[in-house]
């Protein structure tokens, strides 16, 4: 009986073993982290050939990072009550991701307030800052300085720059990266940390403790040393993934975000 168990027991944690060390070169080897042209490709591509809308991809980016950061950082283990998130757009999608996350974080039960210094003309951002405005999360007419973030609020959600980010940093978000690279509460960086380059990254840009990869990481990725790396975004159709052989993991059940570490 004794040995039977034991064998039963011994296969078991081989299998353990087996599926894990499967699982991790799966991870490790297949991945694909994407050039900036590659990214913009996939992206063209979405909207062109498979006939997505703006508004309904980046819906579903915003969910995923209001995930993310939901799984990170719960309401019950926030230090600061109430719990106060500062969400930064930037000018392009990137920062259109960040309205729709501020508007699930409410939903989920923050207290968001929006930084939103350069808005673009056109109806989807003007649509996505009024939805904002209608459930009470507050605009900020200037960055705070980094004592302020760090008193008031729990973390910072960075939706400045995304793929298309390129040369040096233009003001008025000079002043803000430079702000973001003092403070002491979290960062959660929306597709890329804001400043980096795109492939390379930044030695001395902001560091993030937790970066939402959308569609797929992009190369700038490999830089990331914070705490929690999730991928989002999940609405590739499997001929694209195949096409650009993304080989993107299995998001498990209905999940929105897939932690990659
Ligand atoms: N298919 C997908 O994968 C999906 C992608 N989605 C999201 O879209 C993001 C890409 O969005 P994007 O292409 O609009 O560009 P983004 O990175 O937000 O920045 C462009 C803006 O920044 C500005 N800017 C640039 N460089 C600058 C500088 N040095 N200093 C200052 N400003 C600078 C530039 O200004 P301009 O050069 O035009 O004056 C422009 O206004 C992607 O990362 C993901 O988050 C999801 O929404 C849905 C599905
Ligand atoms: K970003």
């Amino acid at each position: 009986g004794s040995v039977l168990t034991h064998t039963g027991a011994c296969a078991r944690v081989a299998s353990n073993i087996y599926s894990k060390h499967r699982q991790a070169c799966t991870m490790a080897n297949t991945i694909k982290y994407l050039g900036q042209e590659e990214a913009q490709h996939i992206d063209e591509e979405l909207f062109n050939e498979y006939s997505f809308s703006v508004d309904q991809l980046m819906e579903l980016a915003g969910l995923s990072c209001a995930t993310a950061v939901s799984k990170g950082y719960p309401l019950q283990s926030l230090l600061r009550s109430p719990p106060r998130v500062l969400v930064i757009c930037g000018p392009g999608n990137n920062g259109g991701d960040g309205l729709v996350c501020a508007r699930h974080l409410k939903l989920f039960g923050y207290e968001p307030s929006v930084l939103y210094p350069k808005r673009p003309n056109k109806q989807l951002f003007q649509n996505l800052t009024t939805q904002c405005e209608k459930m009470d999360i507050s605009f900020l007419s200037e960055m705070p300085e980094a004592d302020v973030i760090d008193e008031a609020y729990n973390l910072v959600v960075d939706a400045i720059f995304g793929f298309s980010f390129k040369g040096a940093v233009r003001e008025p978000f000079g002043d803000i990266l430079s702000k973001l690279k003092k403070i002491t509460v979290p960062i959660a960086s929306v597709d890329i940390p804001s400043g980096w380059d795109v492939e390379k990254g930044c030695p001395d840009g902001i560091q993030p403790d937790m970066l939402i990869s959308l569609t797929a990481p992009k190369k700038a990725a490999n830089h990331f040393k914070g705490r929690y790396h999730f991928l989002g975004g999940r609405f590739v159709p499997p001929a694209l993934e195949q096409k650009y052989q993304l080989n993107l993991p299995q998001y498990p059940g209905t999940d929105c975000v897939y932690q990659l570490n």
